[in-house]
C-alpha cells in the first residue's frame, strides 16, 4: 500500500520537474515577490565572525519548510531554463559540487533534482582517500579546500553550489579542484550574492545568485 503510494508520487515529482524545462515557473512580478520573501527571512549580524564583517546569516530561511522549498525551485528553474539549454543538445549536468559547510545545504538536493552527482568540497584533513587540494583566501580568512581525486569523471560538466559569494576566494578555489579533476565547471550559483564585493570577476565561469546583497 505504501510502496504504491510512494511510487506515484515520485512519478508525479518527475513530472513536475520535467516542467521546468517548458517553462519559466513564474512571471517577474511572481518572481521578484519570491525574491523579497527569500530576503526577508535571512538574518545580518555586524562584526561577526570579525570586526568590519557585516554577516548574512541563511540558516533563518531553512528554518520554513515552504521558504527552503521555494529556494531549490528557484535554484532548479533557473538551471533547466538558462544553464542547461547553453549545452550542446542532449548534454547534461553530471555533479553538483557543494561546498563546505554550508553548500552542503542545497547541494545534495539539487543533485537530486537534476538527477546529478553530488560531490563535497571540504576543509582540509575531512576526507579520506586520495585528494586535490586549494588553498585559498575568503572574506574573514585563510583555508585550503579539498576534493576526492576520484569523485568527479575527466570531461564532466559540473555546477558549483554555495549558500553565499563575497570575496569569491572560496568559489574560485573549488573551480580549480575541479579543473585538476579535468572536469568544466559551467557556473557558480549562490542564494546569496554580495553585490559590493565582485566575488564573480575572479571566476572561470557565470555566476547566479538568488539575491544580490551588500555586505
Ligand atoms: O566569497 P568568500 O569571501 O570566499 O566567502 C564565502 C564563503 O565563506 C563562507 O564559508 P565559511 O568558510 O565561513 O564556512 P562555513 O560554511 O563552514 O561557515 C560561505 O559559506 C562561503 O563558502
Ligand atoms: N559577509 C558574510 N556573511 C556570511 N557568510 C560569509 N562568508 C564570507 N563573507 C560572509
Amino acid at each position: 500500500m505504501h510502496r504504491t503510494r510512494s511510487v506515484s508520487s515520485i512519478f508525479d515529482l518527475i513530472h513536475h520537474f520535467e516542467s521546468f524545462k517548458m517553462s519559466n515557473y513564474t512571471t517577474a512580478d511572481e518572481n521578484a515577490a519570491d525574491i523579497a520573501l527569500l530576503k526577508s527571512k535571512f538574518a545580518f549580524h555586524q562584526d561577526f565572525p570579525k570586526k568590519g564583517i557585516y554577516f548574512c546569516d541563511v540558516f533563518p530561511a531553512f528554518r520554513d519548510p515552504l521558504t527552503l522549498e521555494l529556494l531549490i525551485t528557484h535554484f532548479v528553474s533557473h538551471i533547466f531554463n538558462v544553464t542547461i539549454p547553453k549545452l550542446a543538445k542532449g548534454g547534461k549536468i553530471d555533479t553538483v559540487v557543494g561546498l563546505d559547510a554550508r553548500g552542503f545545504l542545497i547541494g545534495p538536493i539539487i543533485a537530486s533534482r537534476l538527477g546529478a552527482a553530488f560531490v563535497p568540497v571540504r576543509k582540509a584533513g575531512k576526507l579520506p582517500g586520495k585528494c586535490a587540494k586549494a588553498s585559498y583566501a575568503k572574506e574573514y580568512g585563510e583555508d585550503v579546500f579539498e576534493i576526492q581525486s576520484d569523485s568527479i569523471a575527466k570531461g564532466a560538466n559540473v555546477i558549483v553550489v554555495d549558500d553565499l559569494i563575497a570575496t569569491g576566494g572560496s568559489a574560485k578555489a573549488a573551480g580549480e579542484l575541479v579543473q585538476q579533476l579535468g572536469a568544466k565547471t559551467l557556473e557558480y550559483l549562490f542564494i546569496v550574492g554580495g553585490s559590493n564585493l565582485n566575488g564573480a570577476a575572479k571566476l572561470d565561469a557565470p555566476a547566479y545568485s538568488l539575491v544580490d546583497i551588500e555586505l
